[in-house]
């Protein structure tokens, strides 16, 4: 299977470095595409992918294409895309907002994919949802969701509401944990903890409380309370919180992120 990235950022690199181990591939290297001559120059040296600069040579000559530029770019590319796709090609967009119906429309094209996917793909550890046109077959979908699941794991939803309530929760969401990350860490350093000591201390106490999640079937809150003694320090710290509102802040901001994809979707 021949498979190209448009767009060679954060998230289109990571995912062709996810899926670079995928059997499906078989022996041919995974083709990227970006504008940025730099991009273009670093990746040939490194060897990983066949790299390109021009559509021509690479989009006709591909069987799934995922798109990985920014919203506002899409529309410029999509015109340059237009002249080179053919109808069996399966587009898969990792685009925040952008939907469906305007990826047909701009490309003309039936079999389109939208995804969000997030950063910890970097790492193999990635989430993402995704959601196809009718177009798309089961077969092929099964297909998409193997390179999906190469980065990490895969859900499925029935709508692209989903798509975009999934923006709001795991595509921005490893924001979210590194703004409490640096809260915490700002809050050592402050306490007179050297760097590498505030460090260890943060990044070991998320790691380990994961882990805990992970391996019971008790909800968050069950834990705070396993952490927190009657009149103690962590009580303390919750109190605080909610005091300042801070679930509920969250919970406004994740929704921010939700609106914000709607509203990307209609900009673009
Ligand atoms: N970063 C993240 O955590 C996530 C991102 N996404 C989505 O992924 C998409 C990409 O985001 P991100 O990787 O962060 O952005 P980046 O800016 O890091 O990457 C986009 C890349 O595409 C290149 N590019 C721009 N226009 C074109 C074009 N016409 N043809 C080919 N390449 C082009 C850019 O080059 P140049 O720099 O020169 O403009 C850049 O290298 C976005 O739509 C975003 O919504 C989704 C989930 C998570
Ligand atoms: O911030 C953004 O718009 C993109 C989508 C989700 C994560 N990054």
């Amino acid at each position: 299977m021949k498979i190209l990235v448009i767009g060679a950022g954060n998230m289109g690199l990571t995912y062709a470095e996810g899926m670079t181990t995928s059997a499906l591939l078989g022996k041919k290297k995974l083709k990227i595409y970006d504008t940025d001559p730099k991009k273009i120059t670093k990746l040939k040296e490194e060897g990983i992918f066949d790299v390109y600069n021009n559509l021509n040579d690479c989009l006709p000559f591909s069987d799934i294409v995922f798109i990985a530029v920014k919203p506002y770019h899409c529309d410029s590319l999509f015109s340059e895309m237009k002249p080179l796709i053919k109808q069996e090609q399966i587009f898969v967009s990792l685009m925040a907002g952008v939907t469906i119906q305007s990826i047909q429309d701009g490309l003309d094209a039936k079999k389109v994919v939208r995804a969000m996917p997030n950063l910890p793909a970097k790492v193999g550890k990635g989430v993402t949802s995704y959601t196809a046109s009718k177009e798309v077959s089961k077969v092929e979908l099964m297909s998409i969701r193997h390179f999906l699941d190469s980065t990490g794991t895969s859900i499925h939803v029935e709508t692209e509401t989903f798509i975009d309530a999934s923006t709001g929760i795991s595509g921005s969401g490893p924001a979210y944990v590194f703004y409490f990350m640096q809260s915490m860490l700002e809050a050592a350093l402050k306490m007179g903890f050297s760097d590498y000591d505030s460090k260890v201390l943060v990044s070991n106490t998320f790691e380990g409380a994961i882990e805990l999640f992970n391996q019971s079937n008790l909800s968050p809150e069950g834990w705070i309370d396993k952490v927190a003694s009657k009149g103690g320090t962590t009580q303390a710290a919750i109190d605080s919180m909610e005091d300042n509102n801070v679930k509920e802040l969250i919970k406004d901001a994740a929704y921010a992120a939700f609106d914000r994809a709607v509203e990307l979707g209609k900009e673009k």
